[in-house]
């Protein structure tokens, strides 16, 4: 049985993923109001897994999450891509026409916002999650008020689905990282599948820095399939580099890294992984 902390309540996407990732094993969902909420739950529970959005391909990244990530203990042990749709759902009897306000976790709501601007009259509010925004709606027999949510969500919690497929984009997929404390790590990693790993670093401001570091891992052969640098607090213009890579032999991606630490500062290897390659 594997329990997995994941952000938001049953029928959110983080369910969805954690158990389409853990496809043939017994899962026990935990559910956190906010994604400090599941860093601060795993942190008091070493055995307990976790599932965390890291990026969308209408979005873009959940740039809060990399923080969180770094700043804790924690190992990316997997990865896993969802095909996001939503539904826009009210209670039985509603129209459109009756909706006043629209209530959803605020990266769907980014994800619809074409959809959204259709609707110049209708308040939108951002809430924890969208399976909740779709509880609540039920809970408090709120009239005039919709939920952007999954189908899943809207039946579990008795909603109408009045409109469906209102993401902005069809091609709406979700990067999960699946997490785990560091000391479950090499239980849960088949290391032969490891073909992807996610870096930290920083780099000093002298002339080409970053474009050597990449010079060496393309020698390598090396495959950067992300790049996304944040500012690091209290050290005005200067930033960290959170940097994913994908390879085919272990050993040469060891030797890469010995050759790109000596340039960079803060070195961290945050996880080891297998890349999700199913086709969407
Ligand atoms: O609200 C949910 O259902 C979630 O699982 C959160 C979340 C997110 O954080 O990005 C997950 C996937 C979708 O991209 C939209 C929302």
């Amino acid at each position: 049985m594997k329990k997995v902390a994941i952000q938001g309540i049953p029928g959110c996407y983080h369910e969805m993923a954690a158990r389409s990732y853990f496809t043939n094993e017994e899962v026990e969902v935990e559910p956190c109001l906010t994604f400090p909420n599941l860093f601060e739950k795993m942190s008091k529970d070493d055995s307990l897994l976790g599932i965390m959005a890291i990026e969308n391909t209408i979005a873009g990244s959940l740039l809060q999450n990399h923080e969180l990530l770094r700043k804790s203990d924690l190992s990316i042990i997997g990865e896993y891509k969802l095909r996001i749709s939503h539904v826009l759902a009210a209670l039985p009897g509603e129209t459109l026409e009756n909706i006043s306000e629209i209530n959803s976790h605020p990266i769907a709501l980014m994800q619809c916002e074409e959809f959204l601007n259709q609707l110049p009259n209708i308040k939108i509010v951002e809430k924890d999650d969208t399976a909740a925004s779709a509880r609540e709606i039920q809970e408090k027999g709120l009239k005039g008020h919709a939920a952007i949510c999954s189908r899943l969500a809207a039946e579990m919690y008795g909603l109408n689905i009045l409109e469906s497929g209102i993401e902005t984009n069809k091609r709406n997929f979700t990067r999960f990282l699946v997490l785990a404390d560091s000391w479950q790590r090499d239980d849960l990693i088949n290391r032969q599948s490891i073909n992807k790993a996610s870096l930290i670093f920083t780099l000093p401001h002298t002339n080409g820095s970053l474009s050597k570091v990449l010079t060496i891992l393309s020698f390598y052969d090396i495959n950067l399939t992300k790049i996304q640098s944040l500012p690091i607090i209290g050290r005005e213009w200067e930033y960290r580099f959170y940097v994913d890579i994908t390879f085919s032999d272990y050993t040469r991606y060891k030797q890469s890294l010995e050759a790109i630490k000596p340039l960079t500062k803060d070195f961290k290897i945050q996880g080891e992984y297998a890349e999700f390659t199913e086709t969407l």
